[in-house]
């Protein structure tokens, strides 16, 4: 039986549909629009793609989004003076600075001068910790919306063994974190690019999340038969958006799995808009 198709963009709508709902009530009870701050230095197709959408979800949802576009040649300097402006201007909420940067830029640098209370991303040190610790402020919306979707299709993950191939801090560490956490309760493996024998491992995983970054990564013969693939790559090939997973092979294995476009991308959306609305609830609150 080929794989059943975990619908994203569906998902992802039924949440921005509370959103809405929850930002109408919020500006009528403040007179306050959550406001999302995006910076984007230099031209990485999957940011542009991830731009895009967001833009036009903010609005759908009644959410404010300003998008800062910076040349690739942005100083390290410039890219921080604008990042202060942000974390000082009070009619920002939410402040995502788009990754990769720039090879000359030091990323790390920047996202730590993101004030935490308006890392919508939740990448900053002190929201990670607070992540790790099981009590979260913002979660890093790419694996939050993997782990709503797992949550909307009825996927249990408590004793199932996920497999991450990816360990990025913005989406293999952070999702690894997430799977294994008490209540989620996945006995948990990540793999790199120093991992020996990979398909190896990736056929054991009940729960097979590709965070690699290259096209059609995972084969049909690294799926276990029956298992849940979750691919969040998201690459550009000949203008086409294909994802880490060769979905075609792997739909005739799995159980289920999410499409690209329309899988895990839509939920990545969501996720923030629901941060940067949180956000605003709480600087709201605290003046
Ligand atoms: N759908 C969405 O919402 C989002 C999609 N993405 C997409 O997800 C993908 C991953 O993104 P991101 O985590 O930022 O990417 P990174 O490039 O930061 O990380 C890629 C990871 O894959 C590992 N890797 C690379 N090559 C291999 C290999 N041959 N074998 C095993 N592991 C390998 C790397 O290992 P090592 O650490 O050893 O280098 C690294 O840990 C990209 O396609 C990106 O565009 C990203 C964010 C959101
Ligand atoms: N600080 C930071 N945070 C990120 O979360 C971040 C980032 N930088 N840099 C880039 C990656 C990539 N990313 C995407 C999110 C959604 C889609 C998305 O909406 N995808 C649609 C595309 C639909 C289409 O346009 O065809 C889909 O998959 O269906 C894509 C890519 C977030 N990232
Ligand atoms: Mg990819």
């Amino acid at each position: 039986m080929p794989a059943s198709i975990i619908d994203g963009r569906k998902i992802s709508a039924a949440v921005r549909e509370q959103i809405s709902k929850d930002t109408a009530d919020f500006v009528a009870a403040t007179g306050v629009t959550p406001h999302l701050a995006a910076v984007l230095v230099g031209d990485d197709p999957a940011s542009q793609v991830y731009v895009r959408n967001k833009e036009r979800a903010c609005e759908k949802c009644g959410l404010k989004s300003t998008l800062h576009r910076l040349p690739s040649e942005t100083t390290q300097q410039q890219l921080a003076e604008l990042v202060q402006q942000l974390n000082a201007d009070e009619s920002v909420h939410g402040i995502l600075v788009q990754l990769p940067l720039p090879e000359h830029l030091d990323a790390t640098q920047i996202l730590d001068a993101i004030i935490p209370a308006k890392d919508v991303d939740g990448f900053h040190p002190e929201n990670v910790g607070l992540m790790s610790q099981g009590r979260p402020r913002f979660l890093p919306c790419t694996p939050h919306g993997v782990m709503k979707m797992l949550e909307h299709e009825g996927i249990k993950t408590s004793g199932r063994h996920a497999v991450v191939i990816g360990r990025s801090d913005i989406v293999g560490k952070p999702m690894a974190a997430l799977l294994v956490q008490k209540g989620a309760d996945a006995t948990v493996t990540i793999c790199h690019s120093r991992t020996s024998d990979i398909s190896a491992i990736a056929r054991q995983a009940d729960i097979l999340v590709a965070a690699v970054g290259i096209p059609e990564f995972v084969k049909g013969d690294m799926i276990k038969p029956g298992a849940v693939v979750i691919d969040v790559g998201i690459n550009r090939v000949d203008d086409k958006l294909v994802g880490d997973v060769d979905y075609s092979a792997a739909c005739e294995v799995a159980s289920a799995i999410t499409p690209v476009p329309g899988g895990v991308g839509p939920m990545t959306i969501a996720m923030l808009l629901q941060n940067t609305l949180h956000a605003a609830k709480h600087q709201a609150s605290a003046l």
